[in-house]
């Protein structure tokens, strides 16, 4: 293994093999300290793409609320999902199986599409003409600026859903997608994140879905593998520490290099990551 292989895998905290049933009680157990520390906290808004990871999140947020209401001896806490299409979405289908598996305390739907059309439009007014790849990244900030408006509303904490497998290419709009209060699901690979779904007795069509960030107009549900141009077994894979291609393991270390800003804060005098 290269010595970058190395310290991606430490930074982006993977383990080569899991037990699933330990790490569904690490990420509830997590969500749970959180809130019995900081007692004014009530709810975890989360957006529900309909996608993996939404999903398992979500079930593992829904189940931490449960325990915690029950040893509360009282309702005090609740898992707010948010549904946040641009339009109609194009997998509105799996919706019933994702709720039905989930169970959320409560659903909320704001559709995104007039925010962003509307501050497309502004845009283009002040002379800037966003392609259909940078809207993508309005309609990510735009459902990230509604979760924490209703966690605002809520006594709320937004729940993120970033993962180790989408992390190392930076596959996530940044302070769209990318911000988030606790993203409980951290440290997992892509596949980890399905043997978790299964674990957790998911239906097979919802942990099988294909990937997608779901932005663009021009391409809807571009799986993120064509967009990426590598696979998730590769990089799944590479962050187990085995042997990849090589042309796929180049891709991937320039990618990991290149979007190191998305991993960071803002970046200070005081930092020196960069130089
Ligand atoms: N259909 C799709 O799959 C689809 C569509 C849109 C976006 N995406 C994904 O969403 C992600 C977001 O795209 P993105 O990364 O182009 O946009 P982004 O907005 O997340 O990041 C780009 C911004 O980061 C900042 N930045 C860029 N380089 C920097 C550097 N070296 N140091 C500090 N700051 C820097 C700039 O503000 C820049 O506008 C991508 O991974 C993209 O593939 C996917
Ligand atoms: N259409 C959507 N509705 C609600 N929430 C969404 C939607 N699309 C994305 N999200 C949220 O963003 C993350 C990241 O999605 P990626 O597919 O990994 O780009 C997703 O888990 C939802 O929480
Ligand atoms: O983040 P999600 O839920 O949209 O999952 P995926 O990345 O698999 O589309
Ligand atoms: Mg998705």
């Amino acid at each position: 293994m290269s010595g970058l292989q190395n310290e991606i895998i430490r930074a982006l905290m993977v383990k080569p093999t899991i037990d699933p049933a330990e790490e569904i009680r690490r990420s509830i157990n997590f969500l749970k300290e959180y809130m019995k520390k900081h007692t004014f906290l009530e709810t975890f808004v989360l957006g529900l793409s309909l996608g993996q990871d939404s999903t398992l999140t979500g079930r593992l947020a829904q189940l931490a609320v449960n325990e915690l209401n029950e040893e509360a001896g009282e309702k005090k806490y609740r898992f707010i999902g948010v549904r946040l299409p641009y339009g109609k979405q194009k997998d509105e289908h799996d919706a019933e199986a994702v709720i039905s598996f989930i169970e959320p305390d409560e659903v909320l739907t704001v559709n995104v599409k007039q925010s962003v059309d509307a501050s497309i439009q502004s845009l283009k007014e002040a002379g800037i003409e966003l392609t259909d790849f940078l809207k993508g990244n309005e309609k990510a900030r735009e459902r990230m600026k509604v979760q924490f408006s209703i966690a605002g509303a809520t006594k709320g904490v937004v729940l993120g859903t970033d993962h180790s497998a989408e992390a190392v290419t930076g596959f996530f709009t940044k302070y769209g997608d990318g911000a988030a209060d606790l993203v409980p699901i951290f440290r997992l690979n892509k596949r980890q994140g399905k043997m978790l779904l299964k674990e957790l007795g998911s239906p097979e069509q919802l942990y099988m879905k294909a990937p997608t960030a779901d932005l663009e107009d021009d391409r809807p549900g571009l799986p993120d593998e064509v967009a990426l141009g590598i696979t998730y077994d590769e990089i799944d894979d590479y962050l187990e520490g085995k042997q990849i291609k090589s042309e796929s393991q180049k891709k991937l270390e320039e990618t990991y290099l290149k979007t190191e800003h998305k991993r960071q804060g803002p970046i200070t005098v005081f930092d020196d990551w960069w130089k």
